[in-house]
């Protein structure tokens, strides 16, 4: 503090008044020598301080001696003498004691007997010269312009060691301090132990079957930290041959009946997290999150709207008005969304007059989002497939004065027909909101393993095609940001996993500064490791709704051609989520049928099934739920073919490097027919993908220098044959289709159209 030392030759300003009056301050080196040879030199304050402790010295110097009293003096008096000399202590803190000389009286022969209490009171002394050199240290940092006198002084108080000095003996005071630390963890962990051991262990029950006693929720919640205890320290806790896993089961069913989740959940979440993490997680998700709105800044300005709002009395718990019906919200000042929610379009850092697809948009929270931080400038296509969902979007984007946006309803899984080559997508995954439990409670028990595989195949087809309406060759983006509103890896890290193998696509930084980072493994599943660049968001570590972002950049739009197997795998997602469609669309028939209505929803697939009472379409809808458990999650399992002449040749063609074929983007492909389940014709397909060398039946007019080609038009073929309305194929289909046309005319190829 006060004014700077001039060390340096500072070149100077000018004259100014304040240069005049107050000179920069100076501190000679003669400054600390002995006090009275520089009484002449010493400042007003220092003079004062000085005079202060001579004064003091005279008055207190006899209190100083007291302490000799201590050593006869039963404890009584000591703490009185003990409490004189602290007083002492502080007061003596400022004050240097001279000796006849005028020479700072410090640390001598004579008062080191007074350094005996200590060892008395069985401190360990303090001896060693390097802690008195410390304790000068300390003392003379602590006051720069003080004496050499001062210094011994303090060091004297140090050596009184159990004082509550200013000065303190830090070794001494440290060692003390870890000795007691020392101490009570000893005591703490022999109390822990004893705790255990005097409670009774937990025991499973008896394996023989016994049965399970009625337990009310208190006793539940001590079983689960017993077992929590267990599992904390296995090998010592554990009962006799006792597995892990028996545990484990135990607390499952408990945590289920605890916090309401069905156990199917529950295990997805006992393997998403540590158990002390888990414990944390559910408790967070039972409390709903805070209530958070978002201003509209096309309207307002924040400040603005939070005066209006506070001026109003809004503080959304007990207003009087709900924040959905205040004349600000209204007039479209601001959008009720959650925290969580604004990530995704944070992470897709709308610019300015780009032209940006929101693929799965109602209600429209993050459309409106971008078209606010596009300024309403460039064109937002806002899409969704849900025919009464959209009209909250126009609902939104008109309250919100938006107008730089197209609504349109399109199943996301064929915009690839309706327009290509946008800067930016968003999309924002129908999921099981296995992340918004403490929002919608009826998750923890409704969802299950076919809602999730279900999710799953829809996310990987709308991922597919969000990337492929992307231009990678956007000066200012090819950007693409996948969120979803469930902590599930199934539905994030897999997806994306998925999408990295399938495209010309890496994954790049969310630019969200906040977040736990993806799942790179996740049981013995391996994801690529980019996958760290993606961000989870959790209630219990950042307060806001179960998330998941990740932000993907198009290189290229080439779609690379796979290999068989990975044609089959995508052709049978494909197979599946229209299937799904098509009992999804008969349960609902069948659920209105019966009059069940909105309610209908919110059951499970299985009571839904269990409500058809038609046994045809029940097998059908069985028959498709079974296909999801088969195709989910892992490859699809192979069906062995028969073995021909030239197989062989054909394994190799399928090794060979990935094929690639170029997308024109914003070309809208030829209608292709309703399509046609079944899997008809497959058998006769492997002809084109066969040299015709090696298959002596195979037509002559195959040459051998379209195989690339054939190979390519396989994949539209099989899946034109196979599902004759994958119209997002449309325009690469008739691209292959006019190569294969020049190529080989007359094959007994199918036309796509
Ligand atoms: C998580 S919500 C989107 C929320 C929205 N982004 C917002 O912030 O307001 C998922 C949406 O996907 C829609 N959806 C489901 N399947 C779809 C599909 N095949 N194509 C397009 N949208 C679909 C649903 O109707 C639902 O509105």
């Amino acid at each position: 503090m006060g004014r700077k030392a001039g060390y340096t030759e500072k070149e100077k300003k000018g004259p100014g008044r304040k240069a005049r009056k107050q000179k920069p301050p100076t501190f000679n080196k003669p400054s600390f020598a002995p006090l009275e040879k520089e009484e002449g030199k010493l400042s007003h304050r220092q003079k004062q301080r000085q005079a202060k402790r001579l004064q003091k010295k005279q008055n207190k110097k006899p209190k100083v001696k007291q302490p000799k009293q201590v050593y006869n003096s039963d404890s009584e008096a000591e703490d009185v003498v003990e409490e004189e000399e602290v007083m002492s202590e502080e007061e003596e803190e400022d004050t240097p004691v001279l000796n006849g000389n005028g020479k700072v009286k410090g640390f001598s022969d004579e008062n080191q007997s007074w350094l005996k209490p200590k060892q008395k009171k069985g401190a360990a002394p303090v001896e060693d010269e390097e802690e008195d050199d410390d304790d000068e240290e300390v003392e003379e940092e602590e006051s720069e312009d003080e004496d050499e006198g001062k210094v011994k002084v303090g060091k004297l108080f140090d050596e009184e060691g159990d004082s509550d000095d200013e000065v303190p003996d830090d070794n001494f005071a440290n060692k003390k301090l870890k000795k007691q630390e020392k101490e009570e963890a000893k005591l703490a962990e022999e109390e822990q132990q004893m705790s255990v051991l005097n409670q009774e262990i937990f025991k499973l029950p008896e394996e023989d079957g016994e049965e399970e006693k009625p337990v009310t929720l208190p006793e539940i919640q001590q079983r689960i930290k017993d077992v929590t205890l267990v599992l904390s320290d296995f090998k010592r806790y554990r009962q006799e041959g006792r597995s892990r896993q028996e545990y484990l089961e135990i607390l499952k069913k408990d945590l289920c009946v605890y916090y309401s989740y069905n156990e199917f959940l529950m295990s997805k979440l006992i393997d998403m997290f540590p158990l002390t993490e888990l414990m944390e997680y559910l408790e967070a998700s039972e409390v709903a999150r805070p209530l958070t709105i978002r201003t509209n800044t096309l309207k307002t300005r924040r400040k603005e709207l939070a005066q209006a709002l506070i001026n109003r009395g809004e503080n959304g718990l007990s207003s009087q008005v709900p924040l959905g019906a205040t004349p600000e919200y209204l007039a479209g000042h601001y959008m009720i969304q959650g925290a969580s929610s604004m990530l995704p379009v944070m992470a897709l850092a709308p610019q300015e007059n780009e032209r940006i697809l929101d693929m799965c948009s109602a209600p429209g929270g993050k459309s409106s989002h971008i078209a606010s931080i596009m300024k309403n400038t460039g064109v937002l296509f806002a899409n969704d497939a849900n025919r009464d969902r959209i009209k909250a979007v126009v609902a939104n984007l008109h309250r919100l004065g938006i107008n730089n946006c197209i609504v349109s309803c399109e199943d996301g899984c064929k915009f690839r027909q309706v327009m290509t080559g946008f800067d930016r997508v968003l999309l924002d995954a129908p999921c099981t909101g296995t992340g918004v439990v403490a929002k919608d409670p009826s998750v923890k028990q409704s969802k299950s393993e076919i809602d999730v595989q279900r999710c799953y195949n829809l996310q990987r087809k709308l991922l597919l095609t969000a990337i492929d309406c992307l231009d990678a060759k956007s000066p200012s983006g090819g950007y693409l940001v996948y969120s979803t509103c469930s902590v599930l890896p199934e539905e994030n890290e897999w997806v994306i996993d998925y999408a990295l193998k399938k495209r010309n696509v890496k994954l790049v930084p969310t630019g969200l500064d906040f977040g736990t980072e993806g799942f790179t493994k996740y049981r013995q599943f391996r994801f690529h490791p980019s996958l760290n660049l993606t961000r989870r968001y959790y209630p219990h570590t950042h307060n806001m709704d179960g998330f998941y972002v990740a932000k993907l950049k198009k290189f290229s739009n080439t779609i690379p051609v796979d290999n068989d197997d990975d044609l089959e795998e995508e052709e049978k997602v494909e197979e599946t989520v229209e299937e799904t469609a098509v009992a999804t669309e008969e349960k609902m028939e069948e659920d209105s049928e019966e009059n069940t209505g909105e309610k209908s929803k919110e059951q499970s697939w299985q009571t839904k099934l269990d409500r058809c009472r038609n046994p045809a379409k029940k097998k059908k809808i069985a028959d498709a739920e079974k296909k999801y458990v088969a195709k989910v999650f892992e490859k699809p399992v192979k069906v062995p073919k028969k073995k021909k002449a030239g197989q062989e040749e054909t394994q190799k063609k399928s090794e060979e490097p990935e094929k690639k074929t170029e997308e024109k983007v914003n070309e809208k492909p030829p209608k292709t027919p309703k399509k046609n389940k079944k899997i008809e014709g497959k058998k006769s397909e492997p002809l084109l993908t066969e040299s015709p060398e090696s298959k002596p039946d195979s037509k002559p007019e195959l040459k051998k220098q379209n195989n690339k080609n054939q190979n390519n038009s396989k994949k539209f073929n099989n899946k034109n044959k196979n599902h004759g309305n994958s119209e997002q194929n449309g325009k690469f289909k008739k691209d292959f289709q006019a190569k294969n046309n020049k190529n080989k005319k007359g094959t007994e190829k199918k036309s796509v159209k």
